[in-house]
C-alpha cells in the first residue's frame, strides 16, 4: 500500500529528513512517533506532495508520488486530516464536508454527508454552524469527515487529538477503530502514546530524520530502552 525508501527532504539548504524508510500494507493503522522537530509531519508533508522531497521514493499502491502535485495525490487516493484542522472558516460545518467531496477512484459505497454523521452524530445537530464557530472537537471531527469525503484509501492524520479534552479524543479513537479495515489503511501522528499503540498494526519512530525503530505495539511496549530513549517515557 505505501512503501517509503530513502525518503530525503530540504527547507532551502537545511536537510530535515535524511532517508525516512516505512512500509505497510492494506487495512493496516501504522504510527509516526519522536519526539518534537524530528521530521514527522515533514514525512507526511512529503507523502502529500506539500513539500517536494530532495530524493528517494514513495510508492503508493504500485504509483510513484515523488514528484507529483499534491492534488494530483490526493486524487490517488491519500486524504490529509492536517495539523491545526484547516476548517473552511466561513463555510458552514455541511459546506465544508462537501466542498472537496469527491470519488476518483470509483470506490464502492463511498462517503456521503449522512455517512459522516453516522459516524460522527455530534456533527449532524451543528451542520449549519460557520466552521469557525465549531468546537476544537467539532472542528477535528469536521476535518476527519471532510478528508473521508474525498474517498481516500489512505487516511494521514497529523496530531490527530491535540489539544483536545479526554471525553472527545475516545471519541477520535473510536471513530478511527470502526473505519479502519478492508479498504482503508490509515497513518497516523499524536502524542498520546497509550492510545496510538492500542489501534496500531506498526509503529515508526523517527529520529532526525531518520526511523530508527520499527515494530509492533506489543514489541514497542516490551522495549522499554526504545521508549525511554526515542520517546523519553
Ligand atoms: N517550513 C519549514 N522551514 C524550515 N524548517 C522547517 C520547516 N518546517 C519544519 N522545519 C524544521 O524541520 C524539522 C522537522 O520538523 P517537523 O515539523 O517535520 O517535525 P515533527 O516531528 O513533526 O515535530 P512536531 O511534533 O513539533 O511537529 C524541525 O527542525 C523544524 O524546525
Amino acid at each position: 500500500m505505501l512503501k517509503v525508501e530513502g525518503l530525503t527532504t530540504h527547507y532551502g539548504s537545511s536537510q530535515v529528513l535524511f532517508g525516512i524508510d516505512l512500509e505497510f500494507g492494506t487495512g493496516q493503522v501504522a504510527t509516526l512517533l519522536g519526539r518534537n522537530g524530528m521530521g514527522k509531519t515533514t514525512t507526511i508533508h512529503s507523502i502529500c506532495g506539500i513539500v517536494r522531497p530532495s530524493g528517494g521514493s514513495i510508492v503508493f499502491d504500485g504509483e510513484e508520488l515523488v514528484g507529483k502535485p499534491s492534488f494530483r495525490i490526493a486524487n490517488l487516493g491519500i486524504g490529509l486530516v492536517p495539523e491545526g484542522r484547516q476548517i473552511f472558516p466561513n463555510l458552514t460545518l455541511w459546506e465544508n464536508l462537501v466542498a472537496t467531496a469527491s470519488n476518483h477512484l470509483g470506490l464502492p459505497d463511498p462517503w456521503t454527508v449522512e455517512k459522516v454523521f453516522d459516524l460522527f452524530p455530534e456533527l449532524a445537530e451543528r451542520r449549519s454552524s460557520m466552521g469557525n464557530l465549531l468546537s476544537g472537537g467539532e472542528q477535528q471531527m469536521l476535518a476527519i469527515g471532510r478528508a473521508l469525503m474525498t474517498n481516500p484509501k489512505l487516511l494521514i492524520l497529523d496530531e490527530a487529538t491535540e489539544g483536545l479534552a479526554p471525553l472527545v479524543r475516545r471519541r477520535i479513537w473510536e471513530a478511527l477503530s470502526r473505519i479502519r479495515g478492508e479498504n482503508l489503511s490509515i497513518l497516523v501522528v499524536d502524542k498520546n502514546l497509550s492510545d496510538l499503540l492500542r489501534i496500531a498494526d506498526v509503529n515508526f519512530i523517527v529520529e532526525r530524520g531518520r526511523v530508527v525503530w520499527r515494530g509492533t505495539s506489543d514489541e514497542l511496549r516490551a522495549d522499554r530502552e526504545a521508549l525511554h530513549r526515542y520517546l523519553g517515557v
